[in-house]
C-alpha cells in the first residue's frame, strides 16, 4: 500500500511527462505510471536497462510499442544536439535531477513497486486511484490516500441516512483496515479500525444490513501465522502429550497421570468376582501355591496359618475380645519361601492377594511413593477382606534418619509414614472386612521400629535356610515335578541331593532341579538321573564347566597340588566339614578347580572349628610354596576367607585375648558410616591380632601338609589321572578320616 500512494501524488503532480498515448494507458496502471514516469525523467536517455525494466513492467503490446518508440525518438533528438522530449535540466526543484545521479532510490521504489502488488489484492490496488492522493493531502496525516478516521465515518456516513443507504459494501482487509465501496461512485475511502469488534458493533447498531467482507493479504497471513506460532508450538506439545492418552498406554501424559497409582499384582482366588472398581481378574493362579507346595519351613508355616484362621473365622477371635494381629513380617535369607508363603496364606484363606514391591513406591518425584501407598490402601479397602504382600519392604521401611550423610530426610521417609499412617487407619475396620499385611525383608535390623511396633507388623516370622531335613522336603517337592526313572526311591534321591547341598535356599533347590532336567535334556536322556544332578549343584555352586578351557600340564599340575592341599588338610583336621569332591576342572569364571565340603546346618561354631578352617583354606597355598619355587594368584580367594574369619574373631567374637570382649561391628544400617568404632591404638592391636592368627595358622597348615605330604603326593596324581575325585576316592587313597565326621546324618547318604 505504502509505495503507491507516494506514487500517485507523484503522478498526479506532473501527468505530462509522458506522451498522452502512453499517459493515456498508464493512468490506468497507477503503479506502472509512476515508474515510467520517474525513470522516463531520471534515467531513460542513455539508460538502455532502465528502459528495459520500464518495458518489461508495461503488460500491453500496444502501449510497450509506444513507449518505445518515444523513448527511440528522445534519443535520437539527443543524438542530433536538439532539445530531448523530455527535459532533464528542469528547475522545478522535485523534478529530475539529471541522468548523472545515481537511480538508486529509483531501483529501490521499482523493485518494492514490483513485490508489493504481490501481497496486495488486486481488488484493492485498482480501486486506490489518483484520486487518493487528495484525501490524504486533505487528511494531513500518514494514513491510506481518501482515509478518513473512524469517528468521520460513523459521523459523515453512518449515522447519515443519504449516505449510509449510498453503501455498497465495505471490505474489511487484515482486520485493521475498512474500505467502504459506494453505489454510485467508483470512490473509496478508507479507515483505520481501532477494535474489529466494536467496528462490527457500531455496524450492528447503525446500518446492521450492509454487506461486510473479509480480507487477508498473504502478508497478514505470514504475520497472523507468526503471532500464533508460539500457540501452535504449544498446543502441538499438547497434542502430543494427549495422543496416546486414548490408546498407547505409554504416552507421557498418561504416565504422568498414573504415576501415583500403585502398581500392586492382584490375585484373585478361584470363582471369585471382583467388586466394583476393583481390576479386573488376570492373573487368576492364586489356587496354585498351597501350604503343601511349601516345605522346610514348619514352624514358620504354623504362624502364618493362624492367619488363615484370622480371616476365615474373625468372629470366633471377636467373640473373645481379641483383636486380628494387623500384620506379620517374614523375614529371612533370599529364596527362602516368604513369598510362596505368603501367597500360600492367601490361597487358603480364599481371599484376594495384592501384591508390590517395596521398590515400587519409590520414585524420584516428591509424593508420588506417599501417593502410592494410599492408593494401594484404597484397593484393598475395596477387596477386604484380603492380603496386602509388600516384598522387599526395606526399601520404604528403612529406619529414618539412618542415613548418617543425607540426613535420611528424603522422599523414602514421606513413604514410610503414609505407610504408618495408613497401617493405623486400618484399626477401625469393621468384621468381615479386615486386611492383613505382610511383607518380607532380608534385613530385620534395618527396618524403622515404628514399622515393627505391636498394632502395625505384629508378627515377626523368621524363615532360615532350611536344614538337612528340610532341603530333603524341598527336594521331595520339585522332584515330584521331574520324569525320574520308575523305580527310583525319591526319598532316598532327595536325601542324598540334600545332603551334599547344605546352605542352599528353597529357591537353589529349585533351581537345581530345572537346571538337572535341563541337562538330561541336552543329553538326550529320557529321565532326569543322579549324574545331571550332580551337575547341576556343582554348577550352581562354581557356575558352568570350561570345557573349553585347557590347562597348560604344568599349571595343571599346580593347580592339582593347590587342590591337594586343600582337601588333606580337610581330611586331616578334626573340626573341618566333611569333603564331598575335589577337581580340578575350571568353573566359572575365575575357578581354576575347587573342593567341596558339606558345612554344618549348626550355627554355632568353636574357636577350634575357626582355626581349622583357617588352615584348610591356607592348605592350597602352603602346598604350592612346599612343592614349587614360586607361588600363583590361585589362593586370592582363601586369603580374603582367612581375613575375614581372623578379623571376626577379633572385632566381634570375643577371641582374641588382647582386645577382650568387645564387639566392634559397624552397624551403618545400610548407610555409609564414615567413623571406626575403635580407637587409632586398637586399630594397631587389631591388625597385629589379625597377623598373628593368620600366621599361626599358616605354620600349622606348612607343619601338617610336611608331615601328610605322601598324601598330598597320591591325591595330587588322582587328580591329575581323573580330573575330579569324590569321597569314595578319599577314603580309598587316604583311609577313614581319623576323627568322626561332625554331621553323622550325612554319612546316611553319603556313603550310599
Ligand atoms: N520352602 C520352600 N518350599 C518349596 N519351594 C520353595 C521354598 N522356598 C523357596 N522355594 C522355591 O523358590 C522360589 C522362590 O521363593 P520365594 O520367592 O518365596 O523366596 P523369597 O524368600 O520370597 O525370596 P526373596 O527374599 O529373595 O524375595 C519359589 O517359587 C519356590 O519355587
Amino acid at each position: 500500500m505504502f509505495p503507491l500512494i507516494v506514487v500517485s501524488r507523484k503522478v498526479s503532480t506532473r501527468p505530462t511527462m509522458i506522451s498522452r498515448n502512453v499517459c493515456s494507458f498508464l493512468n490506468k496502471n497507477p503503479s506502472r505510471y509512476f515508474l515510467a514516469e520517474n525513470f522516463a525523467r531520471r534515467t531513460f536517455f542513455n539508460d538502455f536497462k532502465a528502459k528495459d525494466s520500464i518495458v518489461r513492467s508495461l503488460p500491453l503490446t500496444a502501449a510497450k510499442t509506444n513507449f518505445i518508440d518515444l523513448f527511440r525518438n528522445s534519443l535520437n533528438r539527443k543524438a542530433n544536439g536538439q532539445q530531448p522530449l523530455f527535459n532533464n535540466n528542469s528547475n522545478d526543484p522535485k523534478g529530475p535531477k539529471g541522468p548523472q545521479k545515481p537511480p538508486i532510490l529509483a531501483i529501490v521504489f521499482f523493485v518494492l513497486s514490483l513485490l508489493i502488488p504481490l501481497y496486495t489484492s488486486g481488488n484493492s490496488q485498482g480501486q486506490q486511484g489518483s484520486q487518493q492522493q487528495e484525501q490524504t493531502g486533505a487528511n494531513g496525516y500518514g494514513g491510506p490516500p481518501n482515509s478518513i478516521t473512524l469517528q468521520d465515518f460513523i459521523s459523515n456516513y453512518l449515522t447519515n441516512d443519504l449516505n449510509k443507504d449510498n453503501i455498497a459494501k465495505i471490505v474489511v482487509q487484515d482486520k485493521s483496515i475498512a474500505t467502504v465501496y459506494f453505489k454510485n461512485t467508483a470512490n473509496t475511502i478508507s479507515f483505520s479500525l481501532g477494535s474489529i469488534k466494536q467496528f462490527e458493533s457500531y455496524l450492528e447498531r447503525y446500518a446492521p444490513d450492509t454487506p461486510i467482507y473479509y480480507q487477508l493479504d498473504q502478508t497478514s497471513v505470514l504475520s497472523l501465522f507468526g503471532k500464533f506460532l508460539p500457540s501452535i508450538i504449544t498446543l502441538s506439545i499438547l497434542a502430543w502429550f494427549m495422543r496416546g492418552q486414548a490408546g498407547g498406554a505409554g504416552s507421557p501424559l498418561n504416565r504422568l497421570s498414573k504415576m501415583g497409582k500403585n502398581k500392586a499384582t492382584v490375585y484373585y482366588p478361584e470363582n471369585y468376582t471382583p467388586p466394583q472398581g476393583a481390576p479386573p481378574n488376570v492373573h487368576n493362579n492364586l489356587k496354585i501355591t498351597k501350604f503343601s507346595d511349601v516345605a522346610g519351613c514348619q514352624e514358620s508355616k504354623q504362624e502364618i496359618m493362624e492367619f488363615v484362621d484370622f480371616l476365615k473365622n474373625p468372629t470366633h477371635y471377636n467373640k473373645l475380645g481379641a483383636k486380628i494381629p494387623k500384620g506379620c513380617i517374614l523375614h529371612g535369607p533370599p529364596g527362602t519361601g516368604k513369598t510362596l508363603l505368603a501367597k500360600a496364606c492367601s490361597s487358603e484363606a480364599d481371599v484376594p492377594f495384592i501384591t508390590i514391591s517395596g521398590s515400587e513406591f519409590v520414585e524420584m518425584f516428591v509424593g508420588v511413593g506417599a501417593s502410592r501407598i494410599r492408593d494401594m490402601f484404597k484397593l484393598a479397602r475395596t477387596l477386604a477382606p484380603c492380603i496386602v504382600f509388600i516384598d522387599e519392604i526395606d526399601a520404604i521401611g528403612k529406619k529414618r534418619n539412618s542415613n548418617k550423610i543425607s540426613n535420611g530426610n528424603d522422599e523414602r521417609e514421606n513413604t514410610l509414614n503414609q505407610l504408618l499412617i495408613e497401617m493405623d487407619g486400618f484399626n477401625t475396620a469393621e468384621p468381615g472386612k479386615e486386611v492383613v499385611l505382610m511383607a518380607s525383608t532380608n534385613r530385620l535390623e534395618v527396618l524403622d521400629d515404628a514399622l515393627l511396633r505391636p498394632g502395625r507388623f505384629d508378627r515377626k516370622i523368621e524363615i532360615d535356610l532350611p536344614d538337612l531335613e528340610g532341603r530333603k522336603q524341598i527336594y521331595m517337592i520339585h522332584l515330584k515335578k521331574l520324569k525320574l526313572e520308575i523305580n527310583t526311591d525319591t526319598s532316598l534321591l532327595a536325601g542324598r541331593l540334600a545332603s551334599t547341598t547344605a546352605g542352599f535356599s528353597g529357591a537353589d533347590i529349585a533351581n537345581v532341579c530345572n537346571e538337572a532336567a535341563l541337562i538330561a535334556a541336552r543329553f538326550e536322556s529320557s529321565f532326569v538321573e543322579f549324574d545331571h544332578f550332580e551337575e547341576a549343584i556343582s554348577r550352581t555352586i562354581a557356575g558352568l564347566q570350561k570345557k573349553s578351557k585347557v590347562l597348560p600340564p604344568d599349571l595343571k599340575k599346580i593347580v592339582a597340588y593347590h587342590e591337594a592341599g586343600h582337601a588333606v588338610c580337610g581330611w586331616f583336621l578334626k573340626h573341618c566339614d566333611p569333603l564331598l569332591k575335589v577337581t580340578i576342572v575350571p568353573r566359572g569364571t575365575a575357578a581354576l578347580g575347587y573342593a567341596q565340603y558339606i558345612p554344618s546346618d549348626n550355627n554355632l561354631m568353636t574357636k577350634d572349628q575357626y582355626f581349622d578352617t583357617m588352615v584348610m583354606a591356607l592348605g592350597g597355598r602352603c602346598s604350592e610354596e612346599l612343592h614349587f619355587e614360586t607361588v600363583t594368584s590361585g589362593a586370592q580367594n582363601d586369603f580374603q576367607k582367612v581375613t575375614a574369619i581372623a578379623s571376626k574373631m577379633c572385632k566381634e567374637l570375643g577371641m582374641s585375648p588382647k582386645l577382650g570382649y568387645i564387639n566392634y561391628s559397624n552397624d551403618s544400617s545400610g548407610g555409609i558410616s564414615v567413623t571406626k568404632p575403635f580407637s587409632e591404638s586398637s586399630a594397631i592391636i587389631l591388625d597385629e591380632e589379625i597377623k598373628n592368627i593368620v600366621s599361626d595358622c599358616h605354620e600349622r597348615c606348612v607343619n601338617l601338609l610336611k608331615e601328610k605330604s605322601d598324601a598330598v603326593e597320591k591325591v595330587a596324581q588322582r587328580l591329575l589321572e581323573k580330573e575330579t575325585i569324590t569321597r569314595k576316592d578319599m577314603l580309598e587313597l587316604l583311609g577313614k578320616r581319623p576323627h568322626p565326621e561332625k554331621h553323622n546324618e550325612f554319612e546316611k547318604y553319603l556313603d550310599q
